[in-house]
């Protein structure tokens, strides 16, 4: 039980047992679920029965109680994630993409200006966005007064973590008095961050456009409600929502980093994808998403390499998520950093089992962050690797340091060392990245609605349709007969198999006629957005 990649351990146990394993700690019963199969039929088959969670005295003594993440599955619980799905719903809204583009922006400005901190700046990018979204508050850089207590309520989830907390083991020993060296000195830690939990659960304003104020602002409509109960929800379901997106993200873009220096190729094909795709005068957005097929399979390479729950919130049963991740069965050479086993004839293989569906947990508790996680971090990791190369440190001589991957922790995992080179790739790139405006979500949304307003002017029937036989350039023309009409950027979605390419058009396109050339890399019609096929 005390081995640093206990994963690695119940790996073993299975393999000689059998896919389902008792362990007896300390009276405590533990079932092991080690292959896939048995996880999908026990947890996710049979989640009405097995979504329940062990109560322990250090989740309240660690200030944790407000995170539904460790509540039992009852009412209380239910209300919770009801609340925290109507903010944050399993499909990223437009207002969160942008806030999330926004800060992607700034982390790229600050890995330019101090690369060596880049994991202060991976920890600094997830909290900021969750911060902005949940309490419509802007948290400037490290010295905000924010960024502590921030750091403070995250470090009360370590205590999850750390085998020298004796209390987790002896629970009476919370009544031992404070003098009493080490076991006094980790109550008063423990005292701390419930202190700091208490501090980020105060009430904040209901004039912004936060999730919180517009959960308090509903409020204000109800009247048959038990609203002290509601409060305590809403400012519940904020603060589990700030831990669930911090560290969870930004071990994993952690892990991205480390794989980057490791493995030059994919880096490189990574960056190739970008280059074909988005070209070098812009940075890639969510829009772009689906027309960067290899940038997504590093995406979910990342979250199965390195799993920064190993064994997901356990349910009343505990299960183990990593030894299926690192199954060679399923994935062969688990320990490589190989996206390409996500991919067939340059898209993703449906076929391959995605370790999206484990990383996330199963049934009822599945992690409702799933799709926020994935947009945030597709964001930071698509627009770095279009920027910057990412190699591995140097000693003082100059020569390369090898790092070899190694994990601490148990409940939460983070790489013991990930440290590497990070440099633009280009002038260009580095102009890019200085040029690019670190707009307020406030503004982007105004200058996005604009956009809209230009592809619908754009969007009505074309004069011309020119389809270049046999090639790959699709050229559409609409002659708007002069008179003063622009659009800065035009977006265009063409249809392809398993989802949509973005397009867009070139910036700055004045009044007619306007062309817009794309490639096309494959078969399909244009549509637009009234759904009309051109
Ligand atoms: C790399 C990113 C992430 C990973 C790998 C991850 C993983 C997980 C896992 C394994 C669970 C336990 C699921 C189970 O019990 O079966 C979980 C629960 C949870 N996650 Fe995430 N998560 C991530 C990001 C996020 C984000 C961004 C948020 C919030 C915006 C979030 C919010 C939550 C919450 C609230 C729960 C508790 C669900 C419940 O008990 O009902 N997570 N996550």
């Amino acid at each position: 039980m005390r081995q640093p990649a206990l994963w690695r351990a119940h790996q073993k146990l299975c393999k000689i047992f059998g896919d389902i394993v008792h362990l007896s700690v300390f009276g405590q019963h533990l079932v092991v679920l080690g292959s896939q199969r048995v996880i999908f039929d026990i947890l996710e088959k049979q989640s009405a029965g097995t979504s329940d969670r062990q109560q322990h005295p250090l989740i309240e003594l660690s200030g944790q109680g407000f995170n539904f993440a460790f509540f039992p599955y009852d009412q209380w619980w239910r209300r919770h994630r009801r609340i925290f799905s109507q903010c944050i719903p399993t499909i990223v809204p437009n207002e969160q993409l942008l806030v999330q583009q926004q800060y992607a922006t700034l982390f790229l400005k600050k890995l330019l200006h101090n690369p060596a901190d880049f994991c202060d700046h991976i920890r600094y990018v997830f909290s900021a966005t969750i911060v902005k979204i949940v309490y419509g508050v802007e948290v400037a850089d490290d010295n905000d007064p924010n960024v502590d207590l921030m750091v403070r309520l995250l470090e009360g989830l370590q205590a999850f973590n750390s085998p020298r907390i004796l209390v987790q083991y002896f629970p009476i020993l919370q009544h031992v008095p404070l003098w009493v060296p080490i076991l006094g000195s980790q109550l008063r830690m423990l005292a701390g961050w419930r202190a700091a939990a208490d501090e980020v659960k105060q009430e904040h304003g209901r004039q912004n456009t936060s999730v919180l104020a517009r959960i308090l602002r509903g409020l204000e409509e109800e009247t048959d409600v038990n609203m002290a109960e509601e409060h305590l929800i809403a400012k519940n379901t904020c603060v589990t929502a700030f831990e669930g997106a911090s560290d969870t993200t930004f071990s994993t873009t952690q892990a991205f980093f480390l794989a980057m220096s490791l493995n030059s190729d994919v880096q490189k094909r990574a960056q190739a994808e970008l280059d074909v795709v988005i070209g070098p005068h812009r940075l890639p957005d969510q829009a772009d998403r689906a027309s960067l097929p290899y940038v997504s399979a590093v995406l979910k390479e990342s979250l199965r390499w390195h799993n920064v729950a190993p064994f997901g919130v356990p349910h009343c049963n505990a299960e183990d998520i990593e030894a299926c991740m690192h199954d060679p069965e399923v994935y062969p050479e688990p320990d490589r950093f190989l996206p390409d086993r996500f991919m067939r004839d340059g898209k993703l293989n449906p076929d391959v089992r995605d370790p999206e569906d484990f990383v996330f947990g199963y049934g009822r508790r599945k992690c409702p962050g799933k799709a926020f996680a994935e947009d945030a971090m597709f964001a930071i990791i698509a627009m770095t690797l279009h920027v910057f190369d990412i190699t591995p440190p140097l000693d003082e001589t100059g020569k390369p340091i090898v790092i070899t991957p190694s994990v601490e922790g148990s409940f939460m995992t983070y790489l013991e060392d990930c440290r590497c080179s990070i440099k633009p790739r280009s002038a260009q790139a580095e102009a890019l990245i200085l040029g690019a405006a670190v707009e307020s979500s406030d503004g982007l949304a105004e200058r996005k609605r604009r956009k809209t307003q230009d592809r619908n002017a754009f969007m009505n029937p074309p004069n011309e349709l020119d389809r270049g036989r046999g090639s790959r350039r699709l050229a559409l023309r609409r002659d708007l007969g002069g008179g003063g009409e622009s659009a800065s950027n035009v977006s265009f979605r063409f249809a392809r198999e398993g989802g949509w390419l973005g397009v867009r058009a070139r910036k700055g396109l004045t009044a007619g006629p306007w062309a817009l050339d794309f490639d096309a890399d494959e078969g399909g019609s244009p549509e637009d957005t009234t759904g009309k096929r051109w």
